[in-house]
């Protein structure tokens, strides 16, 4: 008897399977003929972390925007079945989110569930399940009720992760989760958003300017300076104190401190003596003016 079509047999080749969840190739951004995203490329597997750092203007917002066709790129930007990504593959926490007024945050959060909405456009028992989850996870299950406008900025840069997460996408797109969080509230996103990517195999790109917390979540990192790649590789090997003190234009020390790599800025070497101070008489200066 022959085998059904679809078992395998001894003969059929194995399917091959990606080797990446992400890749992007030469992708470019330019405003007005002026090119802040100068050919990055990237291959990053399912489950891993890559930390995006680089100075303020660096294009770490730009590159992130460009995945998600929110400005116009070239290049190649592809998931490991070789589709270029749609709303749902990616979700993605800007930096400056509008709160929309007269909104709750379970409105809010549920809105991550809009590229999942059958063609009623009304969330499900599921999609409701998937909210409180999050939110309970991210201990913001007292927040529910509460209008997103009335939220502290920690509290809303909370909301908006929950948001991101509540999409449940393969890919997820933070730009500076951290920002507007305190130090025991940055750790606790950070370690749900690891958690996840270890349970779930959760592909996460995060822009960081906190090199310490890059280097302890990301498995590899990727320094921009004016939009060109600088370095890609291991947080020990991107963290090369006279790369950072040149891309960054301040002396940085990296340090080792119980296992964690930690970024500080070292003094400046000292300047040389000042001139001594001349005092100017505006007041005879003026009288000589008006006379
Ligand atoms: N819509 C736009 N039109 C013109 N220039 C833009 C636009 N968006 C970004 N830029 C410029 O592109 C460059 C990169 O900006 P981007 O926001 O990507 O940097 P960044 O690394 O995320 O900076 P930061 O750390 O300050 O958030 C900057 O010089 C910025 O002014």
């Amino acid at each position: 008897m022959n085998p059904p079509a679809s078992a395998p047999t001894a003969s059929a080749p194995t399917p091959l399977r990606p080797t990446h969840a992400l890749r992007t190739h030469d992708v470019r951004v330019a405003f007005h003929g002026n090119e802040v995203v100068r050919g990055v490329d990237l291959e990053l597997r399912a489950g891993e972390w890559l930390g995006l750092i680089g100075p303020n203007g660096s294009g770490k917002s730009t590159y992130l925007r460009s995945l998600l066709g929110l400005v116009p790129r070239t290049g190649t930007v592809e998931l490991g079945d070789g589709r270029v990504p749609d709303p749902t593959d990616l979700s993605f926490m800007p930096q400056a989110p509008e709160l929309p007024p007269g909104m709750t945050v379970v409105e809010y959060v549920l809105l991550g569930r809009t590229a999942h909405l059958g063609w009623l456009r009304a969330e499900s028992v599921q999609d409701r399940q998937i909210v409180t989850s999050v939110l309970r996870r991210l201990g913001l299950a007292s927040f529910a009720d509460r209008q997103v406008r009335s939220l502290s900025g920690g509290e809303a840069q909370r909301v908006v992760i929950a948001r991101a997460l509540t999409q449940q996408a393969p890919v997820l797109l933070l730009d500076e989760p951290t920002s507007a969080l305190d130090v025991g509230h940055s750790v606790e996103v950070l370690e749900m958003v690891d958690e996840l990517r270890h349970q779930d195999g959760l592909t996460v790109v995060a822009a960081m300017h906190d090199l310490g917390m890059a280097a302890r979540y990301a498995d590899r990192l990727l320094l921009l300076e004016r939009g060109a790649p600088q370095a890609l590789g291991c947080p020990e090997e991107v963290l090369d104190p006279a790369l950072l003190t040149r891309v960054y234009g301040h002396p940085i020390r990296v340090v080792e401190l119980e296992g964690h790599i930690v970024v500080v800025p070292a003094p400046r070497p000292a300047r040389p003596a000042r001139e001594p101070h001349t005092t100017i008489d505006l007041q005879s200066r003026r009288t000589e003016e008006i006379s």
